[in-house]
């Protein structure tokens, strides 16, 4: 299962953000190139494992533009991005993103209350971003049926279990200035 994602990662470069070290790989950084056939198999899995029964799916600028894209092609569903650019339309709603390495604002625009909505992005690792993200939808009324994330390291997700939000993963990994290893079966859907 999976196995085009687990090999890419497993070849992934690292680069130091600070004190950071900072896998790139095809579904995070869009570089050096996506190959249709791993998003093809992502989507199929998402699709699979995750409640389809939504208005839309919402995913963050910039890696979480293909994922949406290619979720929305295979089901019809329209989706929404949380952009890191202000628009200023009467209902947009601000949030602080902080991340291992960077600090920054994104602005939600285009859910509506009552909706019910996939939440998607390529990885998770602090955990920071969801967790703001989650609590603005929230308060908006939204209704989250899924939050599934490619990639997880660190410990985001058991620390937003522990604040009753649950974060499903494909894979999970370790990362050090060697590289990147697989924690095999530890990914919440496999
Ligand atoms: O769990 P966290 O520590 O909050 O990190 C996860 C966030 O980091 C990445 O965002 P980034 O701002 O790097 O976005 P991009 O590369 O997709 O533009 C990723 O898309 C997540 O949104
Ligand atoms: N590409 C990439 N995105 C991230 N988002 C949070 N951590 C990372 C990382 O190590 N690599």
């Amino acid at each position: 299962m999976l196995e085009i994602l687990k090999k890419s990662l497993k070849k992934a470069p690292i680069v130091k953000r600070g004190k950071y070290p900072y896998f790139i790989h095809p579904i995070t950084d869009g570089v050096p190139a996506i190959d249709p056939k791993l998003l093809d198999e992502i989507s199929d899995y998402i699709i699979e494992y995750c409640d389809m029964n939504v208005d839309r799916i919402l995913s963050i600028e910039a890696m979480g533009i293909p994922l949406a894209t290619a979720i929305s092609l295979k089901t019809g569903i329209p989706f929404s991005i949380v952009r890191k650019r202000q628009y200023q339309l009467p209902d947009e709603i601000k949030i602080s993103q902080s991340t291992g390495y960077s600090k920054g604002e994104l602005y939600i625009n285009g859910v509506e209350k009552k909706d019910r909505i996939l939440l998607v992005d390529d990885v998770i690792s602090t955990g920071g971003t969801l967790r703001f993200l989650v609590k603005a939808l929230e308060k908006k009324g939204v209704t989250i049926s899924d939050i599934i994330v490619i990639v997880g390291r660190g410990d985001g997700v058991q620390q937003l279990a522990g604040e009753g939000i649950r974060v499903k993963t494909l894979v999970d990994i370790a990362v050090s200035e060697d590289g990147v290893s697989i924690l095999e079966d530890t990914g919440e859907t496999n």
